[in-house]
């Protein structure tokens, strides 16, 4: 396909998915079932024009002069070019020319806004790319760097790794990587950041001996934080009970050295089934997995008997993944209000549930891929208020578990009293929530 045909493809691929309000990965997969002939280079640029585009939705129709809902496809990935390209007019003009496959030619209008339209009276939704419902809950956050961070969550994501310690060491898989060009992360000792290739691919990581044979994981650097921040003790007892695929697991488990007793569970069986692979993979031997057994009133309760005996329980949250935009960027415009009052009452229940495992003195780690306060900072407070054996321990204090680089740490993350809370354009990882809590012995 040439370039040309890529754009008029994408254009019909973004129609289908405004029209539809069905996900992006789902029309993709479709219009390449029906477009055999497409190779994987013309898939994977096609994508990523398709989630540019749709990063960049608000502001791209807005420097086109379109309203946001009623905005054509056409002006988003014209838009896109602009903004997200940096390309100028006169470029766009040459690819748009209205020849066979090519998107018609630009009309006078569209070349108009792509040479003098800017984003400078735009409010701040816009020139941040996110639903303007969301508007004031950033605000209460961000105040006026809302759209600045907002923008930042419109970028891409670099690929991060977690050097698992217990099949080697950050300097053997930095080694075994090089011809990826990884370079260490900026704040754990174990990441290594792989940059993306300019049509937003990642190279393929899980065909690598270093991945194959469990050196490396794939782990955003700013989850990689949340657990260490987390401080499982070594040789101690610690529920990770929203554990999901394992990600925390696997980090939890290297962090305690392979020792102690880590007790892994999630209410969903089939999203904790990768787990048992990837445990094995990483040579890990001190996980339990606890599967759920049952559905609604007549589930067991398959952790009764670690009541009261944690030294650490981890509650990675369910959320709105606010924090992670970047990576999802149709999300972000399907999300709807009733979503974030759904979270926050599964995270208050969850909270409520976990508390019970926490021995006297033994801590409870409270982690989302959310920004937004409703989720984060007033859950804690409200935990807090209703069970009073509980009490924050202060984020700076928190950040220590990094050693040194804490302190870099606690002065580039909004430190709020309940938590510290990672962004992309603050701490260059994914958008994380980490609040620790102890109970009075
Ligand atoms: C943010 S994800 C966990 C990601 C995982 N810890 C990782 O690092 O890869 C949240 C998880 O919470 C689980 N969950 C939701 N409600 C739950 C509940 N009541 N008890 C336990 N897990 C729950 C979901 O199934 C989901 O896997």
């Amino acid at each position: 396909m040439t370039p040309a045909a890529r754009l008029s493809a994408a254009i019909e691929v973004i129609g289908t998915i405004l029209a539809e309000r069905r996900p992006a990965a789902d029309v993709l997969k479709d219009w390449g079932r029906a477009h055999r002939f497409a190779g994987s280079g013309d898939r994977a640029a096609l994508s990523s024009l398709v989630y540019d585009a749709l990063r960049r939705r608000a502001s791209a129709a807005f420097l086109m002069g379109e309203t946001l809902g009623e905005e054509t496809p056409r002006a988003l990935i014209l838009g896109m070019l602009r903004l997200g390209r940096g390309m100028e007019a006169d470029a766009i003009a040459a690819l748009c020319d209205g020849s066979r496959f090519a998107p018609a030619p630009l009309t006078e209008a569209e070349r108009a806004r792509l040479t003098d339209a800017t984003l400078d009276d735009a409010p701040a939704h816009v020139r941040g790319d996110y639903p303007e419902w969301l508007d004031a809950p950033l605000e209460a956050v961000f105040g006026e760097a809302r759209d600045a961070e907002g923008a930042a969550l419109a970028d891409r994501a670099p690929l991060d790794l977690r050097v698992n310690s217990l099949k080697g060491g950050i300097d053997k898989a930095q080694q075994q990587l090089e011809h990826l060009s990884v370079t260490p992360g900026a704040w754990s000792p174990l990441t290594l950041r792989i940059a993306l290739e300019a049509d937003g691919k990642a190279p393929p990581l899980t065909v690598e001996p270093a991945y194959l044979k469990g050196l490396v994981e794939i782990q955003d650097e700013g989850s990689q934080i949340a657990a260490i921040l987390a401080a499982p003790p070594r040789g101690g007892q610690v529920l990770d009970i929203c554990a999901g695929g394992g990600g925390k697991t696997l980090e939890l488990a290297a962090l305690m050295d392979n020792a102690g007793q880590l007790y892994a569970y999630d209410d969903d069986l089939r999203r904790l089934a990768p787990i048992h692979e990837r445990i094995q993979r990483a040579g890990i031997h001190n996980v339990q997995v606890r599967s759920p057994k049952g559905r609604g009133p007549a589930r067991a309760d398959v952790l009764a008997d670690l009541e009261s005996r944690m030294d650490l329980v981890l509650v990675d949250a369910p959320c709105t993944g606010t924090g992670t935009w970047r990576r999802n960027p149709d999300a972000k415009w399907r999300m709807r209000p009733g979503a974030l009052a759904e979270r926050v009452k599964e995270q208050a229940e969850i909270l409520d549930d976990a508390a019970r495992f926490v021995k006297p003195g033994g801590r409870l780690a409270y982690v989302t891929c959310s920004l937004l306060d409703e989720e984060n900072v007033a859950q804690i407070r409200a935990f807090t208020a209703r069970h009073p054996a509980f009490r924050v321990i202060p984020p700076a204090e928190t950040v220590l578990a990094l050693g040194e680089r804490g302190l870099a740490l606690a002065e580039a993350a909004l430190m709020r009293p309940e938590g510290i809370l990672l962004t992309p354009r603050r701490t260059g990882t994914d958008g994380f929530f980490v609040a620790i809590m102890v109970r009075d012995a």
